[in-house]
């Protein structure tokens, strides 16, 4: 029988139980099809760093292929139209792909099922629970996260599975080099995709430098990999495996100490594991402005206010900080994020979609879930009971960075500006009062 598997995010070969499906088959064909980014609120394309860190982690997956004699076959274009023609091409019997969360991923598997003639199936490869072990149905999931993180937290998480020892040999293809784009990491954040730089940054935050140890006190810092994990870009990408992450917290507690901030660190993944599961559950309404009649959004779009957010030249030089550090390395912290957000949806009173669209483009640990599920909380339209935070941002400046060290190290002092401006050539407000003004 000759399969084919179709890695989307989760980019490994170790904990993958979709994977693990083919590996009786005779030729086995494996692709990636590079995420089509459409434009959404003014936002169009992947952030360079975003597209950096994806292409080394498929350079990554292709190297450990190589080892088990086979390749990866990296397409550009729609699934519905390249799998078909794959499967045709390749006499393919089977395909199968990992479930993702996502109205565009699920849509787009909704057509390829219709066009393909072989079965398609789906695998749960990013969650630490599967669908049929948690104790409701999906449509009965907790509205906020506390009643479900009680529901869940005690339930078994079964172990990540080994990565195959052998594989079944490709099919003759023609397989391409990954591209390099040319960027590097940013100094401030030398991290490389793949699953050996994201096992190598779990085994170092937990076992080595047992910083894990004071994650709870540190987790707010605005710096990577000095205090909350930084395991976010390997997680997002599936290079590494959420129960990789959960199985060595556990062996750390195990072997050597539990304390807070171990659990701390577990709670966290339940946040992801909440957000996951409400994607999957609310599906288009996650890119609704407002989720229902009682939460209605009121916000503008005003587009000067969201390009002087964009580009870091707000009049919060601590806001201004966090989007330097944003776009120039693809990352920044979970404080960081909210106080962004909070600036976005309160201070410039902006439909917070078009946040979450500027985080898609540049995070290199972008989720659908956690991204869009996190904005909807923050503007208080999705599973916050409390209903949208506002963070005072002179009190974040002085909480998180009472030096001054970060916003001067990411440049967001910046001179102020008026609220408003108008052009006098698009607005001639002279003109109206009747002075100076031009015959025609
Ligand atoms: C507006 C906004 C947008 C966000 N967008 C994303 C996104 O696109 N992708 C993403 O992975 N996370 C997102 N988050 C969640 C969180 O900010 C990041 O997961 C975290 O900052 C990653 O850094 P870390 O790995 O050091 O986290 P740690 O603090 O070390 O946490 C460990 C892991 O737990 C999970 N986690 C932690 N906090 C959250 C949370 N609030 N929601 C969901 N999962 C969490 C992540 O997988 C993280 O890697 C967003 C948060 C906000 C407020």
């Amino acid at each position: 029988m000759n399969s084919l598997y179709w890695f989307r995010n989760d980019l490994r070969l170790s904990d993958n139980p979709g994977l693990c499906h083919y590996l009786q088959s005779e030729a086995l064909l494996l692709v990636y099809i590079w995420p089509i980014t459409r434009p959404w609120c003014n936002v169009n394309g992947m952030g360079k760093q975003r597209e950096r860190f994806l292409l080394e982690s498929l350079q990554s997956l292709r190297d450990e292929l190589a080892e088990l004699g086979q390749d990866l076959l990296l397409v550009y274009g729609s699934p519905e139209l390249i799998l078909p023609r794959l499967v045709e091409d390749y006499s393919i019997d089977r395909v199968g792909a990992s479930r993702t969360p996502g109205y565009y991923e699920r849509t787009t598997v909704q057509r390829l099922q219709s066009r393909l003639t072989v079965p398609l199936a789906l695998y749960e490869t990013s969650t630490l629970l599967d669908e049929d072990r948690l104790p409701f149905e999906l449509e009965a999931l907790p509205p906020h996260f506390t009643p479900f993180h009680k529901r869940v937290k005690s339930l078994p998480i079964p172990g990540p599975i080994d990565a195959p020892a052998q594989l079944p040999p490709p099919p003759a293809a023609l397989f391409h080099p990954v591209r390099d784009n040319g960027v590097r990491p940013h100094t401030a954040l030398p991290i490389r995709g793949g699953s050996h730089s994201g096992r190598r940054r779990l085994r170092r935050f937990v076992f080595e430098q047992r910083d894990i140890l004071q994650y709870k006190q540190t987790r707010n810092c605005l710096d990577p990999l000095t205090g909350s994990s930084t395991l976010s870009p390997w997680l997002a990408n599936g290079c590494l495996s959420v129960r990789e992450v959960a199985a060595a917290i556990a062996h750390f507690e195990h072997t050597e100490t539990a304390n807070e901030s171990t659990y701390w660190l577990s709670f966290e993944l339940f946040w992801r594991e909440f957000f996951h599961w409400r994607a999957y559950r609310d599906d288009i309404s996650l890119f609704k402005l407002s989720t229902s009649q009682k939460n209605l959004h009121f916000c503008t779009f005003e587009p000067r206010s969201f390009a002087r957010w964009c580009a870091g030249d707000t009049d919060f030089p601590l806001v201004n900080a966090i989007m330097q550090q944003l776009v120039a390395t693809g990352w920044c912290s979970n404080r960081s994020r909210q106080i962004a957000a909070s600036c976005l949806v309160n201070d410039l009173c902006l439909d917070w979609r078009y946040g979450a669209a500027f985080f898609e483009k540049h995070l290199i640990d972008y989720d659908v879930a956690c991204n869009y599920g996190n904005w909807q909380y923050l503007a208080g339209v999705g599973a916050d009971p409390r209903g949208g935070r506002h963070f005072d941002i002179e009190k974040q400046s002085r909480t998180y960075d009472p030096r001054g060290t970060f916003t001067r190290k990411w440049h967001g002092e910046r001179p102020r500006q008026p609220r408003f401006v108008t052009d006098a050539a698009d607005w001639p407000i002279n003109d109206l009062q009747g002075q100076d003004s031009e015959e025609t």
